[in-house]
């Protein structure tokens, strides 16, 4: 912890006192004795603010400066929240199932609309409320994401996720949206996707009871392979660059969803305790040198029309030309996101759809109504399957796969939430999950009711970003640039795996609804399923 100037001078004064009137070895233990008082007492002074230590260290020597210079009162610069501990403040917090439990921190401290706490020492704010969350997102302020140490190790600060808002960031995006994410590249995909839906249909019809999380993730790193760097590959056989690239993600994920100690509490940081850094300067050499060999076959092909977005960006020229290091950095970046998030989704979606038949029934009497039984679903057939859209909302709803919006914002300059002041370098965050299921925001708001999005006022809901009461991709200029693709991507996966199949449940693993917080919000017990074609 920093001395400020107030506790330097206390301890000098204290120190010139004591070297007065004894021996070395005395002055030296009554120094030490002093030093640790003064410690103990500055420690016991943050931690005693609201929103505990990382806030009182801030607040204590700018509070003078704030309530003279400003606009400020006391109660706009106190934002309710709980101390946790003196110097680790409410860390505990963020682990497990963060969103649960700071859902029920807010609801003690009374502070659903805006909570502070401290996260070692990291200042942060969230809400659970959805007004105030649509304040945060769309608010220039809160435009860049807090420092990660493995977000940066991975590359990811030269990607979109992480990069830093400015010309780059812009830059990324703009070509993303462009070349990856427009309706039209989308649209263009589409046999992509429906071959893989044959090739996962055609898995499941041979396989006994299996767990469908494995089959997803293939498929949905198959597609991301095909989308970015133009592989097309069989979903069941082996083949050992995607073996390879299925490693590096899920050691990416697991590295990039930890809760790092050293982020939030800078003494740890030379130790590396949780071996964070020493695993992120393994993976990234790996991740390096597979993007770099897919990158130099591109290159090697030259004279060929532009096909996928490897040669999107060798294309670039003039100020949008990234360097290799970049562009590796934005198609890992790209395999990377594209892959966990739907294949969670979708195996959310089928877990509730097996938990409750009478559902599913009703998707499967609405896909014979649009589509029949005598040909395939195809995407032109989704904005018909009303019903089964309104499935993956209340899917979404219940187990947005990003609770606490993946990812979260810093604010970049001072600005006010909610008629609080918050400093520059806060870090903001969304109870998404928390939202989904208030009382006062949903009716009967654990309860998986599909009807709720086909009938009544919320019939055209949007759960693209216009509505805070749902948006799971975020809102604003950092929501997610994926958002319709993934969506088409889940839509028509699951309308074709429910137009072929029945789900049922492997007696001897039942659904458990029971959820792991990683990068993405999982399924905690895999689900395994057993399916009767309908066709
Ligand atoms: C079901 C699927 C998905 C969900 C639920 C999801 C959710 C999210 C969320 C909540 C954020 C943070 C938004 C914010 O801060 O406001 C985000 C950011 C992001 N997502 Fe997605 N996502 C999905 C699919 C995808 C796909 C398919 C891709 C790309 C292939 C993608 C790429 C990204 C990127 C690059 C960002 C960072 C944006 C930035 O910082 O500017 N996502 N996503």
């Amino acid at each position: 912890m920093e001395a400020t100037s107030a506790e330097s001078f206390w301890v000098f004064a204290l120190a010139a006192k004591c070297e007065a009137s004894s021996s070395s070895s005395q002055t030296l233990l009554c120094l030490s004795s002093l030093l640790l008082f003064v410690w103990l007492a500055t420690a016991f002074l943050y931690w005693a603010f609201p929103g505990g230590p990382a806030w009182g260290r801030y607040f204590y020597p700018h509070i003078i400066q704030k309530l003279n210079n400003s606009n400020c009162n006391s109660n706009s610069l106190i934002i309710p929240g709980p101390r946790g501990l003196p110097v680790l403040g409410s860390i505990r917090l963020m682990t497990g199932l963060a969103h649960r439990k700071l859902a029920a921190e807010a609801r003690r401290c009374g502070a659903t609309r805006l909570m502070a706490l401290s996260v070692g020492q990291t200042r942060v704010i969230i809400t659970c409320h959805p007004d105030v969350a649509k304040d945060i997102l769309n608010s220039s302020a809160f435009a860049d994401r807090p420092v990660k140490e493995s977000a940066y190790s991975l590359m990811f600060n030269r990607a979109i996720g992480f990069a830093p808002y400015g010309v780059y960031w812009r830059t990324l995006r703009r070509i993303a949206a462009n070349h990856l994410f427009c309706p039209k590249q989308i649209a263009a995909s589409e046999p992509q996707r429906y071959q893989i839906a044959a090739q996962m249909a055609a898995a499941l019809r041979r396989d006994g009871p299996i767990r469908i999380r494995d089959l997803l993730k293939r498929a949905s790193l198959n597609n991301m392979m095909c989308s970015v760097f133009g592989r097309k590959y069989q979903l069941c056989s082996q083949n050992e660059e995607t073996e390879q690239l299925q490693c590096l993600v899920e050691e990416g994920y697991e590295l990039l969803g930890k809760l790092n100690w050293s982020d939030h509490l800078p003494f740890l940081a030379g130790f590396d305790p949780q071996k964070i850094r020493s695993r992120c300067a393994q993976l990234v050499p790996k991740v390096s040198l597979l993007v770099n060999r897919i990158i130099s076959e591109h290159r090697a092909q030259t004279g060929q029309s532009s096909r996928d977005f490897v040669d999107v960006l060798l294309l670039l020229q003039g100020s949008d030309k990234l360097s290799d290091p970049d562009m590796v950095a934005v198609l890992w970046e790209m395999i990377f996101r594209g892959t966990d998030t739907v294949a969670v989704l979708i195996e959310w979606v089928l877990a509730r759809l097996i938990l409750h038949p009478n559902i599913q029934r009703e998707v499967h009497e609405e896909l014979d109504a649009v589509v029949g039984k005598s040909r395939p679903v195809t995407e032109s057939d989704i904005p018909a399957l009303v019903y089964l859209q309104a499935v993956i909302k209340e899917t979404l709803r219940l187990h947005p796969p990003g609770p606490l919006l993946s990812w979260s914002r810093l604010a970049i300059t001072d600005t006010v939430v909610d008629g609080h002041h918050v400093p520059a370098g806060t870090t903001a965050m969304v109870n998404m999950w928390a939202i989904t299921r208030d009382p006062e925001v949903w009716a009967q708001p654990t309860s998986f009711m599909p009807e709720r999005f086909v009938e009544g006022a919320d019939l055209d809901f949007s759960v693209l970003g216009s509505d805070l009461r749902l948006a799971p991709f975020g809102l604003g200029r950092r929501s997610c640039p994926g958002k319709a693709l993934g969506l088409a991507t889940v839509s028509f996966w699951v309308a074709t795996l429910l137009h072929k199949f029945e789900w049922v449940n492997s007696e001897r693993d039942p659904v458990s609804l029971s959820e792991v917080l990683r990068l993405s919000c999982e399924m905690a017990v895999p689900l395994t399923v057993k399916v009767h074609p309908r066709r």
